[in-house]
């Protein structure tokens, strides 16, 4: 039997495993980590590097001695099949078939809970329950299941903790206890009492999040939605299983199966089955008024969400919540707390366009997998009040700001086709829209921190520390709702079960990017230095966006912002140009054909901030990711770099 040897071996022990999981992608999750520590966003890495996961991910062991050691290697699933699972872990295990499941220290475990899998600190082997199926063999003996206990030996003890995380991250409960020596050897409990063995196996509960849901959105939907399609997935039960191959016990591997069908045998092995969890436990509230979500997110216990809010409904309802989490005095725990999204609205551009999930099945499944993505907000102040809206999805002025003025009017007779409705009205009575347009464009920076032309970059984080600061303020009132202003010229459609969703993995690095408004910080001025070049332009414009990411629509393959990214620190504005009907019709056709910004009058730029002015006679609607405010005076929109999590993976880029 090993010893589970000295204080330094535990570290190291510790120090690997850890490790080992921040390789994988799975530290993520711990939300009593999340209490306490540093918020973790996921590493940043080039568009690319973010599908690795569409295929196979070899992980390196750390394991000094190495040499003789299997790789272990993480398998995506696939998404057709009913396995959930994503993660799969394998090696070299054996099975120990000389001793009985009831023997050693392990009959301790009979009378306790009987766990998924037990493990005792510092040992190689561990013990799998397994609960197969028994056909009775005659009418005396009942089928049914019962249990069945395998004891399974890793070459080292490490090994050994590896897999039992492989297994807790999946959340199949653990078993932990001491070392079987500890009681007996008085050396051996100052280790425990200084490593317990919890912090060597994180046991996961199933995560705990809130739900807001608007029952107005889209077409007053989202309920049915949510009760018919998401529920169900989240209260589904989640099973870890021991597949043995038949070549012998020396090829273990743990999949997450998405429900309980095919219990037995799983070709070309045995399957058994462990325990069974909820895969997200939810508190469900529905909003009253508009507001309402933004005063949850802003009041909320986070101990009772530590993993999470969940907005059902449109861009408007997810704008809402991160107003209201900005809005906290502990920002800094606020913007740890992730959102999730299930797409219920009019048109949901924020989780199609980032998380690649347009209907509410293939986001449930995002959310139940549980990575987050880092993604840049952008913050409008109104320079003269000092107000401040964050948002993460688009701001918008000129002619789609006036429809999404008008289609408030038309909600209740034509749901997500008002827009459409407005847009067609406003068309044939378009007015003049004047702008004064100040923009800091982006520059690429070098590996020094300067940009091309050798000048030092702005620290957007430094303006970042002051605009959270001064969302404290309460926010400008809502009118309306209009995200993507492809909803305008497409017919709307509420989609129905058939999905597309692809994933890829984020991996998370240590980097910190919270802001800790307690921190003693010098005032600035959020306003980007004077030696910035500022470019003005005047003049008449149809349309300003500044976008924070492509902008896909839900009603269209197209998007608004070709070349935006949710987290590369930039904003796109799209300007057009002039009046007159005839430029909106051709900008708007070559929307959707993809060609807009080959048009003379249509300006493209990548910025790190935009000043926007309206002329004496236009209108002065300005829209917020699908909400719309006065604008009186200049407002700056700048950029606040991966301020941000939502649960779940980016898509794609095949999407
Ligand atoms: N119970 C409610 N009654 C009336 N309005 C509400 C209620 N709950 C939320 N709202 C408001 O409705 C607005 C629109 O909601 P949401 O974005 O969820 O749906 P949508 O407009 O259909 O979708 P999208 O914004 O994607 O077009 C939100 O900005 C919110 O302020």
């Amino acid at each position: 039997m090993q010893n589970s040897g000295s204080l330094s071996k535990h570290s190291s022990l510790r120090l690997t495993t850890q490790q080992s999981l921040h390789r994988l992608g799975l530290c993520s999750q711990v939300s009593t980590a999340r209490q306490t520590s540093p918020i973790v966003f996921p590493e940043k890495r080039n568009s690319r590097g973010k599908t690795t996961k569409c295929g196979e991910l070899s992980v390196g062991n750390d394991d000094p001695n190495g040499a003789k050691r299997t790789e272990h290697r993480i398998d995506v699933g696939d998404e057709k099949s009913d396995l959930l699972g994503y993660e799969l872990f394998s090696g070299k295990l054996s099975l120990d078939k000389t001793k009985s499941s009831k023997n050693s220290e392990l009959q301790t475990l009979e009378n306790s809970n009987s766990d998924a899998l037990s493990y005792c600190v510092g040992l190689r082997h561990f013990t799998a329950h397994s609960y197969p199926f028994r056909k009775g063999s005659c009418f005396l003996m009942k089928s049914g299941r019962s249990r069945k206990d395998f004891q399974i030996f890793a070459s080292t003890p490490e090994d050994a903790i590896q897999w039992v995380n492989a297994f807790a991250d999946q959340k199949c409960s653990v078993n932990c206890l001491p070392h079987p020596m500890a009681s007996k050897k008085q050396n051996l409990d100052s280790i425990f009492d200084e490593f317990p063995p919890e912090s060597y196996i994180r046991c996961k509960s199933p995560p705990k999040m809130l739900v807001i849901l608007n029952p107005r959105s889209g077409r007053g939907r989202s309920s049915k939605v949510f009760n018919a399609l998401v529920e169900p997935i989240f209260k589904r039960t989640k099973s870890a299983k021991l597949l043995v191959s038949n070549s012998g016990v020396d090829s273990l591997k743990a999949h997450l199966r998405f429900d309980s069908k095919h219990k037995e045998v799983f070709l070309p092995g045995k399957l058994f089955p462990l325990s069974t969890h909820a895969v997200v436990y939810t508190r469900v509230v529905k909003t009253t008024s508009a507001g309402h979500a933004r005063k949850l997110a802003a009041s909320v216990d986070f101990t009772t969400c530590p993993d999470g809010i969940i907005c059902v409904g449109g861009d408007g309802i997810i704008n809402e919540v991160l107003n209201g989490l900005l809005s906290r005095e502990n920002q800094r725990e606020a913007i740890s707390i992730p959102i999730g999204i299930i797409p219920a609205g009019s048109d949901n551009s924020l989780v199609w366009t980032i998380l690649g999930a347009r209907d509410p099945i293939p986001a449930a499944i995002t959310i139940v997998k549980g990575s987050l993505t880092a993604t840049d907000v952008f913050a409008v102040e109104w320079i003269h009040t000092g107000a401040i809206h964050f948002g993460m999805t688009v701001t918008y002025f000129g002619f789609i700001s006036d429809i999404l003025e008008l289609s408030e009017k038309f909600q209740k007779r034509f749901g997500p086709l008002r827009y459409f409705v407005a847009a067609f009205l406003k068309f044939f009575c378009l007015p003049k829209y004047n702008y004064e347009v100040e923009h800091l464009p982006a520059r690429i920076v070098s590996g020094d921190g300067k940009d091309s032309d050798g000048h030092e970059i702005v620290d957007m984080s430094e303006l970042c520390t002051d605009i959270m600061r001064k969302s404290g303020k309460e926010g400008l009132p809502r009118a309306s709702s209009l995200s993507s202003i492809d909803s305008i010229m497409t017919p709307s459609r509420m989609s129905g079960n058939d999905f597309d969703m692809t994933c890829s993995t984020t991996e998370l690095s240590d980097y910190v990017r919270a802001i800790d408004p307690n921190e003693a910080v010098e005032k600035k001025e959020i306003t980007p230095r004077p030696e910035e070049n500022w470019v003005v332009a005047k003049g008449q414009y149809l349309a300003v966006l500044v976008c924070n990411h492509s902008c896909k629509s839900v009603q269209s393959s197209q998007v608004v912002a070709p070349k935006a990214e949710h987290d590369d620190n930039t904003l796109d504005l799209l300007l057009v140009r002039g009046g007159g009907r005839f430029k909106l019709l051709r900008f708007f056709l070559r929307l959707q054909m993809g060609s807009r910004l080959s048009l003379p009058y249509v300006e493209y730029i990548k910025v790190k901030s935009v000043k926007i002015k309206p002329g004496k006679h236009t209108h002065n609607g300005c829209g917020i990711d699908g909400e719309l405010f006065p604008v009186k005076g200049q407002v700056l929109c700048s950029l606040l770099p991966e301020q941000c999590r939502l649960v779940g993976n980016p898509s794609s880029p095949s999407l």
